[in-house]
C-alpha cells in the first residue's frame, strides 16, 4: 500500500520558491531516506506532511487521507526537541501520551514497551538532565512512536551524536525497519542512511533529482550502458559470456568493473547484435557519489531518474493484475 503521497508539491516562502513540483512515492514498511544539502527542504517538506504548513500547491497524502486527518496518526522527530530535562523519561513521556489523550494502564504499558525498545527500561526513572545526548535523542524516538502511529518522520536522527552514540541510534532504527515501521529519515549522515534506509531521493532545488533502491547501489565503481531497444534474452547469454558479473536489467547494462577491455569487448558485442547505445555512464556504486554528482547539478543514470507518482502508480497496479 501506498503511505505517502505527495505529487506536484510547490511550497514558496514569501518570493521563494522551496520547493517545485516535487513527486514523491513512499510505499508500505519502506524505510525511505531524504537527503539533500543544507537549507534544501527537507524540513519544510516533513512540515507539509505533518500538516504544519499547507503547499501552495500540489497533494498530499499519507494512506490515502489528508494530513489534516492523519492527525495523530504520524509520529515526529524533530531535529531539535527541547525536553523538560528535569523530568524523567517516564515522566516526560506520561506528560506527552497524556497531552495526546491516552491515559491509564494502556499508557504504562506502552511507554513500558517503548522504554524496552529504545533500550531506556535502567535509566526510566533518572532525570534526562543526566541522559548523554543519545539517551535523549532515543527518549525524542519513543515519544514519536507513543500513539503507534502509521508513519514516522525522523529530522536528523544523529544529529551531535558521537560515534557510540550514532551506533545505537542506528540499531534502533534497524529495529524499527525489522517491525515493518513506514519511515521518512532525512539526514547528512550518508552511511547511516545505506545501513537502514531501503530506498533513498536527494532534494536538489526543489524537486527529487534522483531516486533508487539502496540495492541498487553495486558498491562498485563501474559503467551503466543504456540501450535504445529492449533487448532480448539471447543478449544475457552474450554478455554472461563476456563476463558473469555484467547484469542487464531492461535496457540498461551494469558492468560493475571499469576495465577499459572489459568495455571494448561490450560495445563490440552490442555493435555486433544490431543495438545501439544510447549512454555510457559512470554506475556511481556508491551513495557518496551519486549525491555528490547529483548535488553538482549533473544528470542522474536514466534508472535512477524519478518518475512522477501516477506513473509508478500505474505500473505498481499493473503488476499486481499481472500476478
Ligand atoms: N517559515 C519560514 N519562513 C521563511 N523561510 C523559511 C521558513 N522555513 C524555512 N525557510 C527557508 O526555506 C529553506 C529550506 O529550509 P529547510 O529547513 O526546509 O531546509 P533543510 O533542507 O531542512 O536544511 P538543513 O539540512 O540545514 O536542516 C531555507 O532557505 C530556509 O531559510
Amino acid at each position: 500500500m501506498t503511505a505517502l503521497l505527495l505529487e506536484k508539491i510547490v511550497k514558496r516562502f514569501d518570493t521563494t520558491t522551496i520547493l517545485r513540483q516535487l513527486n514523491l512515492l513512499v510505499q508500505e514498511g519502506q524505510v525511505y531516506g531524504l537527503l539533500g544539502a543544507n537549507g534544501a527542504g527537507k524540513s519544510t517538506l516533513i512540515h507539509l506532511i505533518m500538516g504544519f504548513l499547507y503547499p501552495d500547491s500540489g497533494r498530499i497524502e499519507v494512506f490515502g487521507k489528508t494530513p489534516t486527518a492523519m492527525h495523530g496518526q504520524i509520529g515526529y522527530l524533530p531535529e531539535r526537541l527541547r525536553y523538560h530535562t528535569h523530568c524523567s523519561a517516564r515522566e516526560y513521556l506520561t506528560a506527552m501520551g497524556n497531552f495526546a489523550g491516552m491515559r491509564g494502564a494502556s499508557l504504562t504499558s506502552r511507554i513500558n514497551d517503548l522504554l524496552e525498545l529504545v533500550g531506556l527500561t535502567e535509566a526510566a526513572d533518572r532525570r534526562m538532565r543526566n541522559y548523554s545526548k543519545g539517551m535523549t535523542q532515543r527518549v525524542g524516538i519513543a515519544q514519536a512512536l507513543l500513539s503507534d502511529p502509521q508513519l514516522l518522520l525522523i529530522d536528523e536522527p544523529s544529529s551531535g551524536l558521537d560515534p557510540q552514540g550514532q551506533l545505537e541510534m542506528r540499531d534502533l532504527l534497524l529495529d524499527l525497519r525489522s517491525h515493518g515501521h513506514t519511515i521518512l529519515i532525512c539526514s547528512h549522515q550518508l552511511d547511516e542512511i545505506e545501513a537502514v534506509c531501503n530506498r533513498v531521493g536527494i532534494l536538489v532545488h526543489g524537486a527529487i533529482a534522483a531516486e533508487t533502491d539502496l540495492a541498487q547501489l553495486t558498491g562498485t565503481n563501474g559503467v551503466v550502458i543504456t540501450l535504445k531497444e529492449t533487448p532480448t534474452d539471447a543478449l544475457d547469454f552474450a554478455l554472461r559470456s563476456i563476463d558473469p558479473s555484467i547484469v542487464r536489467d531492461d535496457r540498461f547494462i551494469t558492468v560493475p568493473e571499469n576495465s577499459p577491455t572489459l568495455q571494448g569487448r561490450l560495445l563490440q558485442l552490442l555493435l555486433d547484435e544490431g543495438y545501439t547505445v544510447a549512454s555510457l555512464q559512470p554506475s556511481l556504486g556508491n551513495l557518496r557519489d551519486l549525491y555528490l554528482h547529483v548535488v553538482s547539478g549533473k544528470e542522474p543514470p536514466a534508472e535512477m531518474q524519478p518518475q512522477a507518482p501516477l506513473a509508478i502508480l500505474d505500473s505498481l497496479l499493473a503488476g499486481e493484475e499481472q500476478q
